[in-house]
């Protein structure tokens, strides 16, 4: 069954609303899991998302015991019975791609499903092979699979990143936790997630140095244990909120954002003229003047997130005067922008810049998440569109938000999710009409005051 969100736009945010543990954090610590040889590991304020259910499963399936409940998950690697993660949970997410370092580090071979290109770009992996062959390791292709095999253990290296890559940052550091010798990653990327993973690794028993900075240093041991550890908070969840409340003339506490995750966010929110206050538990947004245009670039951390960036446009479209949004980090991620399109925005793509047009008189239309953020800036623009938006490609907004609809009713908004039949392709027939099922227009109840 799919669904539908159904904003109505107009209302104004106020009150409090938590951020959950960051998705981008713990898809990699769960991931890094694997590495527990001994014990377990129980990771907190695991976010209840469609991603952590296809890492769990991924991690089942390679013979680990999880279990998830109440946002805790255990993790049992002692016993590890495959070293392949198949296509099926591959296919659904990137970041299962993660399982690859801590499987060819501890088992000395791996096989894994090609993680394909999708809608924000190509997403090559060359630089994760690269840290893994600089290491020892042999890596061959074919059938859609990558294999990586190594003689023994995977020896340290001094491995330079072509580009600042999260994923190779995570995959490298986590294979050379048990590699002999010590591995030197520059041009390391620097996003507090990857603090969040070293943090982890550390408290395994591994030594690592530098996470936060280009140059990480670690130092291969013979064995890791199990942790308990807190994932940090979702710092694009809070920049969500963050533009949510902006956008909507607000007044609104974002309980447990870390302000200095989100420097870039709030300089920028801030030279558009929003108040923003942070405190040691979180960040008051506060609109009450008109909002003016401001360029943006998204860079890696500490430069302005890419994944912000589809958020930001949104709220750039309610602001006063032109504004450019440069696209530096994937090269095809305007997808959102036929999207606002079809609410009546005025963008115009060249290159990998876009040209926003202030002061739209944004109207509801049917719309469709062409992926996780371009979902949230969707949900975003119909805050404040004039009648009724309809958001499709809900699914892959359960990839990364939590309870969305819920928690942005807790500051007032009006959004309901709604099942809709999916359309049925038969051979002699044209496709049916996508039907919407006569289920009540339930109001998704607010979890929070
Ligand atoms: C699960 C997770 O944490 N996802 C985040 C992670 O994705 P992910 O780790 O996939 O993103 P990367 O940092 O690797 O990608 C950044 C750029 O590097 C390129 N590249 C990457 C690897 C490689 O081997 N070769 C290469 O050329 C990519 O095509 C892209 O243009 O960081 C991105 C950039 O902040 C975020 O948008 C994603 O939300
Ligand atoms: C692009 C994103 O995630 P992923 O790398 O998991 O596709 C995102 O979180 O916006």
């Amino acid at each position: 069954m799919m669904s539908k969100f159904i904003v109505r736009g107009g209302k104004r945010l106020t009150g409090s609303v938590k951020v959950s543990g960051a998705k981008n954090s713990v898809l990699p610590i769960i991931a890094a899991s694997l590495l527990g040889e001994e014990g377990q590991s129980v990771i907190i304020d695991a976010p209840p998302l469609d991603d952590v259910m296809t890492i769990n499963k991924v991690l089942e399936s390679l013979g680990a015991g999880v279990t998830y409940r109440d946002e805790v998950i255990t993790v049992n690697a002692e016993k590890l019975t495959s070293c392949e993660a198949p296509y099926e949970w591959v296919s659904k997410m990137r970041a299962s791609f993660l399982v690859m370092g801590p499987l060819l580090t501890r088992m000395g071979h791996t096989r894994i499903s090609l993680p394909g290109g999708c809608a924000i770009g190509t997403r090559p992996i060359d630089q994760h092979l690269k840290g893994f062959e600089a290491m020892g390791a042999e890596i061959s292709l074919g059938q859609g699979y990558i294999e990586a095999r190594s003689q023994g253990r995977l020896r340290g290296a001094k491995i330079y990143l072509d580009v600042a890559s999260v994923g190779a940052t995570q995959n490298i550091m986590m294979a050379a936790t048990l590699a002999e010798g010590v591995t030197v990653l520059e041009n390391a990327a620097k996003e507090p997630e990857i603090v969040d993973l070293a943090n982890f690794l550390n408290g395994m028993g591994a030594i690592v140095r530098g996470a936060g900075t280009g140059v990480i240093r670690i130092e291969g041991v013979e064995k890791l244990t199990g942790v308990t550890h807190t994932v940090i908070p979702d710092r694009v969840e809070a920049g969500t909120y963050m533009a949510a409340a902006a956008i909507s003339g607000g007044d609104v506490y974002i309980e447990g954002a870390i302000s200095d995750h989100l420097g870039s966010v709030i300089a920028k929110l801030e030279e558009m003229g929003v108040t923003i206050q942070p405190d040691e538990n979180g960040v008051r947004v506060i609109a009450d003047r008109p909002l003016k245009a401001v360029d943006v670039k998204t860079l890696p951390y500490p430069g302005f997130p890419t994944d912000m960036q589809s958020q930001m446009m949104a709220l750039l479209l309610a602001s006063e005067g032109t504004s450019v949004v440069t696209e530096t980090v994937f090269e095809n991620r305007f997808m959102h922008v036929d999207e606002f399109q079809l609410m009546n925005a005025e963008i115009k793509v060249e290159g990998r810049s876009s040209i926003v047009t202030g002061n739209a008189k944004l109207k509801g239309a049917k719309v469709t998440a062409t992926d996780l953020r371009a979902g949230a800036a969707l949900i975003i623009a119909g805050l404040v569109a004039e009648g009724t938006t309809e958001v499709g490609g809900v699914h892959h907004i359960d990839r990364g938000y939590v309870h969305l609809a819920e928690k942005l009713n807790g500051l007032g908004a009006d959004i309901y999710r709604i099942s809709v039949d999916e359309p049925k392709l038969e051979a002699t027939k044209a496709p049916s009409e996508k039907v919407e099922k006569e289920v009540p227009m339930f109001k998704v109840q607010p979890t929070l005051a």
